[in-house]
């Protein structure tokens, strides 16, 4: 207190330069700080360089200076390499013009610069957003994607989809589940937005026909909307059920299907089908880079137990879906293993495989359900330069050992997607 009453005498007397005893420069202060009887004591005026070293006045000045260029350095943008150079430049002028910590952030600043980074922090993996992400094809999706060093966001409501599929990547830093519908919009900051999420068995997707349509339209709009305001790529699995029961075989991406629009199953069809129309509208009206995948019947392990579908392809198509969304081309794609087989084929595939006691049951086909569908493959062999590796006898078994795993207990690490 004493000290800086001394400062202020000393400050108000330098500038205004009083003669001694004046009471603007020194009764006041008298005043507050003395008895009005009271003599201030004798203070010699401090020199400039004295008056900077009192105090640790020069170490508050280096560390503020320090200070305000660690945070307009940081403050830079990221993109844009001409605006970051000269901020990189300048903040190193002002360290070396303040004389201070050149050498410990010119280094870093070099680096950023030639890492695109700034202050040299490691180069981050992408920010993936998987919609359907605790789902079948979408949980082995999940995998391939952290294990390449991307930040992975699932948003699941789980109405197929199960923790499990995910739980063992709790823990990781780099991943995210949220429990949220798409039906109701969601801001994320993100690179890429794989949009899985649907029921996608007809098990469950008739379970509640107008919640599917509902999810494959809304739940498109919104995650296009989050693609468009963030910037995103987007990529749609659709699905070979847009074909319908086709017309023509094999189909070829070209072929606009033979879809019943008011059946049992047009819910999934003619919902899929509307979120392709609105993916390729976002892509036409709003510039949105988009890219469109339709899966085939795929199995293998974490499968819904009570899926039903006809198992046709092994989980290859995650590949095919890192693949396409890597690539140049907006697709759509047919995802599918071209190998064809008749349903009593696939019984007996399924006898000498699982079990030969199985007893096989002739019962009528569901409504609408298509009679022969089978992928031409040759635009995704050629574009993308993939195509399904594992055949049935090989890859029924090990979704098989996944079911008793899951349903007798026996939790073995088993095989997953992408291994194919
Ligand atoms: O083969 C295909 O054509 C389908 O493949 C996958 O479906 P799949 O993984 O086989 O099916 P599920 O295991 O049921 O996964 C769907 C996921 O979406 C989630 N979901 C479903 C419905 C919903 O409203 N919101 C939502 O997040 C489910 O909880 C689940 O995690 C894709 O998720 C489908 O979009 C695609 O049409």
């Amino acid at each position: 207190m004493a000290g800086s009453s001394s400062e202020l005498i000393y400050r108000r007397g330098h500038d205004a330069q009083p003669a001694a005893g004046d009471v603007d420069g020194c009764g006041v202060m008298a005043a507050a700080g003395y008895s009005s009887s009271a003599k201030p004591p004798h203070k010699p005026p401090l020199g400039p360089l004295r008056y900077l070293l009192a105090e640790q006045r020069l170490v508050f000045a280096l560390v503020g200076m320090a200070i305000a260029s660690l945070v307009f350095l940081l403050a830079a943008p990221s993109s844009g390499n001409g605006g970051r150079h000269e901020v990189m430049d300048g903040g190193a002028a002002r360290l070396a013009a303040a004389g201070l910590a050149v050498r410990q952030y010119s280094g870093v600043a070099a680096a950023a610069a030639g890492a695109r980074v700034p202050l040299g922090l490691k180069k981050k993996g992408l920010r993936v957003v998987v919609t359907g992400g605790a789902g079948f094809v979408g949980s082995h999706l999940v995998d391939r994607l952290l294990a390449r060093g991307d930040s992975v966001m699932v948003v699941d409501n789980l109405f197929t989809g199960r923790k499990e599929n995910v739980l063992h990547h709790a823990g990781n830093p780099n991943f995210e589940m949220i429990r949220h519908d798409v039906v109701e919009p969601i801001l994320l900051e993100v690179d890429q937005i794989y949009h899985l999420a649907c029921p996608a068995s007809p098990v469950h997707y008739k379970h509640n026909p107008v919640k599917t349509i509902k999810t494959n339209v809304v739940g498109t709009l919104n995650m296009l909307g989050l693609a468009k305001r963030v910037g995103a790529r987007f990529l749609l699995t659709s699905t070979s059920e847009v074909y319908g029961d086709p017309l023509q075989h094999p189909q070829v991406e070209t072929y606009w299907g033979n879809v019943n629009p008011i059946g049992v199953r047009s819910c999934y069809d003619e919902g899929k089908r509307t979120a392709e129309t609105l993916t390729m509208d976002y892509h036409r009206g709003a510039n949105l880079e988009v890219r469109i995948a339709r899966i085939f019947n795929t199995y293998g392990p974490r499968m819904c137990i009570d899926d039903g579908r006809v198992v046709s392809n092994f989980v290859a198509q995650v590949e095919g879906l890192m693949k396409l969304m890597e690539g140049e081309h907006v697709g759509p794609f047919n995802l599918g293993n071209p190998g064809e087989f008749t349903m009593l084929e696939l019984a007996k595939v399924v006898q000498d495989t699982i079990d030969p006691n199985a007893r096989i049951e002739f019962r009528p086909n569901t409504a609408d359900d298509p009679h022969k569908r089978k992928p031409d493959i040759s635009r995704a062999k050629e574009l993308l330069g993939w195509e399904p590796k594992i055949p049935l006898h090989k890859g029924l078994p090990l979704m098989v050992q996944d079911f008793r795993d899951r349903i007798f207990g026996d939790h073995k690490p088993h095989s997953v997607a992408g291994d194919n």
